[in-house]
């Protein structure tokens, strides 16, 4: 019998905290994690190296179908760090524009459709934190916990700002607020896989909720579950 290894699905908007919490849960349990978005990014940032345009879907999903990526996983002390054709891109996938980018390819089903495969190919023993816009809705429908991340727009633009300040970006708090309700309108908005909560996922708004606090609670909701073993 194939019994497939248990997935913990984080979906939500930019700048909740989903990569956070997915990455420290991921290491606290010793799962293996899938940040699907990178996968999104690596696309828009891989077309603009080799020239394709971001409204080319025909090119866009030759070129997602055969991205050369490696994830390597985070280790004590460092994060995972993001191989694409054998250069480092862990940190310049991470920019706003390269975002803006990924949630343009992310809007085309042939994209999506060839990513499919790839993402689901992370599921593996002992387990997946799998964070993302359609992990819970898509990829892994019989996730046994599913946690939809929210807080406020101005909330998470404040995230976001403090994030790229910390990294020596040169960004406005404002223009950062105007990308991230653009973001939001146009993954919540596509036809294919929009951002929207699973009808069984735990909604958790992180507005006022300190990183600690997110992670407690979804501990609790495992726990609850016992899904970690
Ligand atoms: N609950 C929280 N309170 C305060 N800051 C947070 C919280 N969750 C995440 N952050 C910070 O917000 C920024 C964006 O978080 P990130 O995990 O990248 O979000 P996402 O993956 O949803 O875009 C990071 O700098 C992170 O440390
Ligand atoms: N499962 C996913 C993950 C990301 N996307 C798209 C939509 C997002 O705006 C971009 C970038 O996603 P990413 O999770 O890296 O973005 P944030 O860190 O939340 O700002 O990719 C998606 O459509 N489906």
């Amino acid at each position: 019998m194939n019994i497939k290894a248990p997935v913990i699905t984080i979906d939500g908007p930019s700048g909740s905290g989903k990569g956070t919490i997915a990455g420290m849960l991921a290491k606290q349990l010793g799962w293996n994690l899938l940040d699907s978005g990178a996968l999104y990014r690596l696309l828009a940032f891989a077309a603009a190296n080799h020239g394709v345009d971001l409204t080319n879907e025909e090119l866009l999903k030759a070129l997602a179908a055969h991205l050369d990526v490696q994830f390597i996983a985070a280790t004590d002390g460092q994060l995972q760090r993001i191989i694409l054709e054998g250069d480092e891109v862990s940190d310049v996938i991470r920019t706003e524009s390269v975002g803006a980018g990924a949630s343009q390819v992310a809007a085309l089903p042939a994209v999506r459709e060839a990513l499919l495969q790839r993402q689901r190919a992370f599921q593996e023993p002992p387990g997946l934190v799998a964070d993302g816009r359609d992990m819970g809705t898509v990829v892994f429908t019989d996730a046994p916990l599913k946690i939809f991340l929210t807080a406020s727009a101005e909330e998470r633009a404040r995230r976001r700002y403090l994030q790229l300040k910390g990294k020596g970006e040169d960004v406005s708090l404002s223009s950062l607020l105007d990308e991230i309700r653009a973001r939001d309108e146009r993954d919540t908005q596509r036809a294919v896989a929009p951002l929207k909560p699973a009808a069984d996922a735990i909604q958790l708004d992180s507005t006022e909720l300190s990183i600690d606090q997110v992670l407690q609670r979804i501990m609790s909701e495992i726990a609850l579950r016992d899904i970690a073993g």
